[in-house]
């Protein structure tokens, strides 16, 4: 059984909630677009908002339940809350503000506990400063903190990264990625960028006014050429787990997945890491026959699994690469030519600067 479960119905003037996902340790993404209902959902589950009906339970405790009254208020529900802007107390230190998260946990924790969160986001340097000296990934750091040495049951997480930029969001993947993996502990991730979900996700619930509209592992969702047009024909891309095997002198790294090789540049992980990879639909090039003097060294031997046609010119390829899968978006018209169909073998292709730094995440293995 997994730990939380969310069954919710609550009619806005504008939208209609009207979903149940359930989600177990590790990272489920909530993905949507603005307006979706995100938010609202885990602020449901946080006991910030009481919807019209439905239920919430956490590890088996009945957190929210119109048929039988119960409506937990939310200090009482043993759930993390880390919002998009921080939200830490200015007049405090930042250990002042992480030691605050502790007066709402039972028990406290510890000295070593409160060392061990420090450590793992990184924050020994700068517990004698104040909010206002803090970078905004910093920041969320703090807020990070604050919220797990509260001893949550959840973890829930706002948009944590949407106020900050590029190279902020770069640092601060890294802690996002130890905490998905040594949290113990449910974290539903708010999102709206698919980048960071094909980064940190282990599963996905994808939201569309007011309803859920695919879930699953991430790595399904992702791959599942009908889930294309709810994740955007630009941003879609499958995620391929694969280990680095060798740092080349030319820059290049050579990296296994199961059905073959990757030559990637701008891979600094050790050798032997697992990492997840994100190839986004768009930068996949198919063809019938192993292509010969192409300057691309990616090539992979693939079978079609599944055709979804959209409305428009493009058709999304669902693809088996080994025991992984990946996701094309060719034009209809190069389907039809070259004759695609469910069980077909051939050719994916793909340059390899198609993979940019911020689509190479850290994973725990497979
Ligand atoms: N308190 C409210 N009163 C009336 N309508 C509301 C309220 N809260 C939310 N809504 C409605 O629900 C919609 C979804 O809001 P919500 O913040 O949950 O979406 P979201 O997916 O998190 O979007 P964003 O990414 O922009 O935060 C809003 O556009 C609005 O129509």
């Amino acid at each position: 059984m997994s730990s939380l479960q969310v069954q919710i119905t609550h009619r806005f003037d504008a939208l209609t909630l009207d979903l149940a996902f359930e989600a177990g340790l590790g990272v489920t993404a909530l993905f949507g677009p603005s307006g979706s209902g995100k938010t609202s959902t885990i602020n449901a589950i946080a006991g910030l908002f009481t919807p019209d009906s439905g239920r919430v339970s956490l590890k088996g405790k009945t957190l929210f339940d119109v048929a039988s009254g119960v409506n937990l208020a939310p200090q009482e529900r043993r759930i993390g809350y880390v919002f998009q802007d921080g939200r830490l107390f200015p007049h405090l230190t930042v250990e002042g503000n992480i030691r605050f998260g502790m007066r709402f946990a039972d028990p406290a924790p510890g000295p070593e506990e409160m060392r061990q969160v420090v450590e793992m986001l990184g924050l020994q340097s700068l517990l004698e400063r104040r909010p206002g000296t803090l970078s905004g990934g910093e920041k969320q750091r703090v807020a990070l903190a604050r919220a797990l040495l509260s001893k949550p049951h959840l973890l829930l997480m706002d948009e944590p990264l949407a106020a900050l930029d590029e190279p902020r969001k770069e640092e601060i993947f890294p802690y996002l990625e130890r905490l998905r993996d040594e949290a113990g502990m449910p974290i539903i991730y708010v999102s709206h960028s698919l980048a960071e979900v094909a980064r940190l996700a282990d599963d996905l619930v994808v939201m569309q006014d007011g309803k859920v509209v695919c879930a699953g592992s991430a790595e399904d969702v992702l791959s599942d050429p009908a889930a294309l047009p709810f994740v955007g024909v630009r941003e879609a891309g499958a995620i391929l787990p694969a280990q680095v095997v060798e740092h080349g002198a030319d820059g290049l790294c050579r990296l296994a997945i199961s059905g073959g090789e990757l030559l990637l540049p701008g891979v600094t992980a050790k050798l032997g890491a697992w990492l997840r990879i994100r190839v986004l639909a768009q930068d996949i090039i198919l063809s019938n026959q192993l292509p010969a003097g192409l300057s691309s060294r990616n090539i992979l031997p693939v079978k079609v699994e599944a055709i979804h046609k959209g409305g428009g010119p493009g058709v999304a390829i669902g693809l088996r690469a080994g025991k992984d899968r990946l996701l094309a978006r060719i034009t209809a018209r190069a389907a039809a030519e070259m004759d695609l169909k469910p069980g077909k073998d051939c050719f994916a292709i793909l340059k390899a600067t198609a993979v940019p730094r911020g689509s190479i995440g850290v994973s725990r293995g497979f």
